[in-house]
């Protein structure tokens, strides 16, 4: 699928800067039908932008999608006529000089007005410019440059605990509303507060929060099949790349944002990038050299690539999932990592081409609500919600009932999610083994967000 920039009213063809190729990123999005994280990829994809202006861009339109809640709690206390009566892309205008007032750390205050102020012009609403200017000073003014270090109504969190204060209240009160406190100052939905309120307690919520809201570094899988860590870990200091090593024996930290495709060793395979909540799921199933495995929900493949180099490419894995488009990723990857255990099959949307089966191990890493790993995914933030969960619980049921189907006797299953919650993880578990006599539950391991990496849930199932 390819995403659509085009979709605005704005003239954007004389935009070149960072902040105007994010703003027509977040423009394009308005609708909800396109995720600005795609969208910014093509947009990179499609220029000659410098290492800067990408990473400056790239801040901004996260940055923004993160934070669309509390942005707009804080716009609406300084605009007296009411949203509704401000164009959609004038209101994105406000959120990204908002962004980079409250958010961005280095860029000067009076940068930050007048460049965001300039876009106005530049895309051809020069009508804008007073009122965006208006809105954007009188928020400056109301910054109080004290440093505040507890939540509160006039309370902005930041990063690692810290908030910056307003002279004027912008949230509800954090001790009488905790979980409206959370959602619109951290830029939650209001449910997913509710619920992890309940679950976690207020001070375990907000730590949450910040991990949340942080800009997550990516962490490396090392491909032992080609390279040891230290070699890799060696290569990285050469190349000016601060980076330490996890704590599992695979898994390198990256102590600071990178293009991941420009980093030694990605050419020949030596690393692919995946969370260590991630590397859990295969490590939990830990199939053997010379087995028959089925990855159920495979793309971009992740987890496969991981399993076969647990294997140390030998035995059969077949990597499947729904989406033809990610399959391809699926198979670059296995490709520049040399996998070549690995095959592909694109699954039919009525599953009629499942294949047969017995497996001696099978990974159902099924779509999930993503609420354990929100730092990651900008936009699924918004869509933790009742009804989703419900919907993704039915799906989840079924593709574990055909994994489970297919297993051979005393065959082994992971089930895994990124998500947080207990219906789509223990419980959805429980149900489907309330159904059948055939499996045994024998481990379950649940990540919390932050704790000290992303949040998800496995558990591993065995046939009798
Ligand atoms: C959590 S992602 C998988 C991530 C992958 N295991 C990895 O580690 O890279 C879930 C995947 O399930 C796929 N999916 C959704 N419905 C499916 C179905 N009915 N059968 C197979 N795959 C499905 C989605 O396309 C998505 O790629």
């Amino acid at each position: 699928m390819t995403t659509n920039l085009q979709n605005s009213p704005l003239d954007f063809s004389n935009i070149q800067t960072a902040r105007g190729l994010s703003y027509r990123v977040l423009c394009a999005g308005l609708d909800g039908t396109q995720f600005a994280s795609r969208l910014l990829e093509d947009a990179l994809g499609m220029g000659d932008v410098s290492g800067q202006d990408r990473r400056l861009a790239t801040e901004l339109t996260y940055g923004v999608v993160r934070r669309e809640r509390t942005l707009d709690a804080i716009i609406e206390t300084f605009v007296s006529r009411g949203r509704s009566s401000v164009e959609p892309e004038l209101w994105c205008l406000l959120r990204l000089g908002a962004y980079q007032l409250i958010f961005l750390t280095g860029v000067p205050t009076h940068a930050a007005v007048n460049e965001t102020v300039a876009l106005a012009g530049s895309v051809g609403r020069a009508r804008w410019t007073g009122f965006a200017n208006g809105v954007l000073r009188s928020m400056t003014r109301a910054l109080t440059g004290e440093p505040v270090n507890e939540p509160g109504r006039r309370a902005v969190p930041l990063r690692d605990g810290n908030y910056l204060g307003f002279d004027r209240d912008l949230f509800a009160d954090s001790h009488e509303q905790p979980a409206e406190y959370f959602a619109a100052a951290f830029g939650f939905g209001d449910w997913a507060a509710r619920r992890w309120l309940e679950r976690f307690g207020f001070e375990r919520l907000l730590k949450m929060g910040f991990w949340f809201n942080a800009a997550a570094l990516p962490c490396l899988r090392v491909n032992l099949l080609r390279v040891d860590r230290e070699v890799l870990l060696e290569d990285l200091s050469a190349a000016g790349v601060s980076a330490s090593e996890g704590t599992l024996p695979e898994s390198v930290r990256l102590g600071e944002m990178a293009r991941i495709t420009e980093l030694p060793g990605f050419r020949q395979g030596w690393f692919t990038v995946q969370d260590e909540s991630a590397m859990a799921a295969a490590r939990l199933l830990n199939p053997a050299p010379g087995t028959r495995v089925w990855d159920m929900c495979a793309a971009p493949g992740g987890k496969s690539t991981h399993m076969a180099e647990i294997m140390q490419n030998h035995g059969t894995l077949l990597a499947s999932d729904i989406e033809f488009r990610r399959i391809m990723n699926v198979e670059q990857t296995r490709d520049r990592l040399g996998l070549t255990m690995i095959s592909t099959r694109t699954i039919y949307p009525d599953s009629r081409n499942l294949p047969d089966g017995p497996f001696d191990a099978i990974l159902v890493d099924a779509p999930c609500s993503n609420s354990g790993v929100l730092g990651k995914r900008p936009e699924a933030r918004h869509r933790v919600t009742a009804e989703n969960v419900a919907e993704l619980c039915e799906l989840q049921a079924r593709l574990l009932g055909a994994g489970l189907d297919r297993l051979a006797p005393g065959g082994r299953l992971v089930y895994s999610t990124c998500s947080i919650e207990p219906e789509e993880n223990r419980e959805l578990v429980l149900k489907v083994l309330a159904g059948r006599n055939d499996v045994e539950l024998q481990e379950e391991q649940e990540h919390i967000p932050g704790e000290p990496v992303d949040g998800g849930y496995q558990a591993l199932l065995q046939r009798t």
